[in-house]
């Protein structure tokens, strides 16, 4: 598996157990390195009339040495720039004097165009802001428009947050090593690197697996061994069935998304659940899709202990105000009672907590908190945008101290939930501290009721029998892909048949690895 992604001590201590196994030394990792930029160098700009490397003082410059001496030895006219010397005897001091051309001050730096730059100057150790000659680099390269190829991560991008510090180069390709780190997929980091290139340098899936990593790319290798496929003598409840909770009469159509996306995820009921006033709208909307009354919590009680469906959507098109909050605390409360007490047994093991549950919640969160930590309580995923999160963890949402991986793994912390912090670089969080970051989204899933039909499908997942964690991931990867392959002209209706070409694909790779 490659989908790990690792933040710098992480990478150093690969670094350092690679060298402690044997046979590479350090200046051999950075001579591995420094060929796969070569090499992408070589092969994507075949006829560069020159190349510029910028070389910082650390091993991110050592690598640049030796992207240099390589581009040198091909026959490629290339010039180096660096700011200040490497440390005396460290690799990249190595490098440097493996390298026949004499570097020239960063201060000088100055292009033609037609040229390549090989951003070479700060990597994962970059401490602190651009500033000086660097930050001039970036504007320079900028002002000219000229293809840049950054080595590791584009000097100015934080590999933990993908924050940028100061300045940062707009690359055109990045070469990572070993691993991608959280800043090439976090906003906007993940603007900065352009396309990235993950090269081997001899870092083995034995030495990464050691370090014990909780933050992952979310693809497919991730979740698909758990991706449902229905039993030969599967029928529709052994499927999966899921309660979906419907608005009033004006807003039903958020609870439609949401039941008809579940059903397509493959859960083989789902159930509207209808406040009276809202029945006759839902009746004449749906078809495969059931329909129930359920006004109070009595009557949702009634539906749980007869129908027991595993997963219930609560939440869109259901209103902001504060008693929807205090049912949905209700909810939860019945919930862990019914599964705590075997003769009614009347519980669904997960509640999606989705919209406006999440800004009604955010009037007492302390209880919700409180209510997710009973025991017995049903697993919980919430599934907040950026204003939503806001709302719902304030302090968290303005600790800028934290990027949005930590924010998310907090908040998931805290709630005692699985977080789904939503945005054009999701991250989902589970409270065990695991965490992924979503990159196959695009712009086109920015549309209304698109949130209501990522969260049918994590209820269809769920309720199929994915583990909490990992159906939630299949879920947003699964919405993100769907979305993305519709492309323009894509409304939330679109969404749920999207994803039958996508399932497809994982049903048959899924059936393929068994
Ligand atoms: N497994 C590994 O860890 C490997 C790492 N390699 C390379 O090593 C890099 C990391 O090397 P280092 O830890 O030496 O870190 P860097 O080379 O990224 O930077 C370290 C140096 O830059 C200074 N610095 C940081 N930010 C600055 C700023 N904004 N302005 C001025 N000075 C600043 C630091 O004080 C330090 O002297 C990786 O990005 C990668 O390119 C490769 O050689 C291959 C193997
Ligand atoms: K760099």
């Amino acid at each position: 598996m490659s989908n790990e992604l690792l933040i710098s001590a992480e990478m150093s201590e690969a670094d350092r157990l690679t060298i402690a196994a044997g046979p590479a030394d350090g200046i051999g990792l950075m001579r591995r390195a420094g060929e796969a930029v070569a090499a992408e160098i070589l092969k994507r700009y075949p006829a560069a009339a020159h190349v510029h490397v910028l070389c910082g003082p650390g091993n991110n410059g050592g690598d640049g040495y030796v992207v240099a001496r390589i581009l040198a030895d091909s026959g490629v006219s290339t010039t180096i720039w660096a700011s200040g010397a490497p440390r005396p005897e460290s690799d990249a001091a190595f490098a440097a004097a493996e390298c026949p051309i004499k570097p020239r001050p960063l201060s000088g730096f100055a292009a033609e165009p037609g040229s390549i730059v090989v951003d070479a100057l700060y990597g994962a150790g970059l401490s602190k802001p651009l500033s000086g000659d660097a930050a001039k680099a970036v504007d320079t390269a900028t002002a000219l428009r000229l293809p840049v190829v950054a080595v590791d991560l584009p000097s100015g991008v934080s590999g933990t947050s993908g924050d940028i510090l100061g300045r940062a180069f707009r690359a055109e390709v990045t070469v990572t090593f070993a691993r991608k780190k959280p800043g090439h997929l976090l906003l906007p980091g993940r603007g900065q690197c352009g396309e990235i290139v993950l090269a081997d340098i001899g870092i083995g899936d034995g030495i990464i697996a050691q370090l014990a990593v909780s933050t992952f790319e979310n693809v497919p290798d991730l979740w698909l061994r758990e991706f449902p496929v229905p039993a030969v003598d599967a029928h529709k409840y052994k499927r999966g069935h899921v309660g979906v909770f419907s608005g009033g009469p004006s807003a039903t159509g958020a609870a439609r998304l949401s039941a008809m996306a579940a059903a397509r995820s493959g859960a083989g009921a789902v159930t509207v659940l209808s406040p009276p006033n809202a029945m006759q709208v839902n009746a004449t909307h749906l078809t495969a899709i059931m329909l129930r009354e359920a006004g109070s919590l009595e009557e949702v009680q009634e539906f749980l202990t007869a129908r027991r469906p595993e997963a219930l959507v609560f939440g869109p098109g259901l209103g902001p105000e504060p008693k929807v909050g205090n049912f949905a605390l209700q909810l939860i409360k019945a919930l862990a009672d019914g599964a705590r007490d075997e003769a009614t047994a009347s519980h669904a093991s997960a509640i999606v907590l989705d919209a406006d549950a999440i800004t009604s919640l955010a009037h007492q969160p302390q209880a919700l908190f409180e209510a997710a930590r009973e025991p017995s309580a049903p697993v919980l995923v919430i599934t907040p945008h950026e204003g939503e999160f806001g709302r719902l963890f304030p302090d968290i949402a303005g600790d800028k101290t934290l990027s949005k991986l930590a924010k998310a793994r907090a908040a998931a912390v805290r709630a005692n939930a699985v977080i789904v912090y939503k945005g054009a670089d999701t991250v989902i969080a589970a409270p065990d501290g695991k965490a992924a970051i979503n990159s196959n989204g695009a712009a086109w899933l920015a549309t209304a009721g698109s949130g209501d039909v990522l969260s049918g499908i994590i209820a269809g997942l769920l309720a199929q029998g994915m583990p909490l964690f990992e159906g939630t991931c299949a879920a947003v990867w699964l919405h993100a892909e769907a979305g993305s392959r519709f492309g323009p002209g894509l409304i939330a209706e679109d969404l749920p048949l999207a994803l039958v070409p996508v399932l497809r694909e994982l049903f048959d790779a899924r059936t393929a690895a068994q």
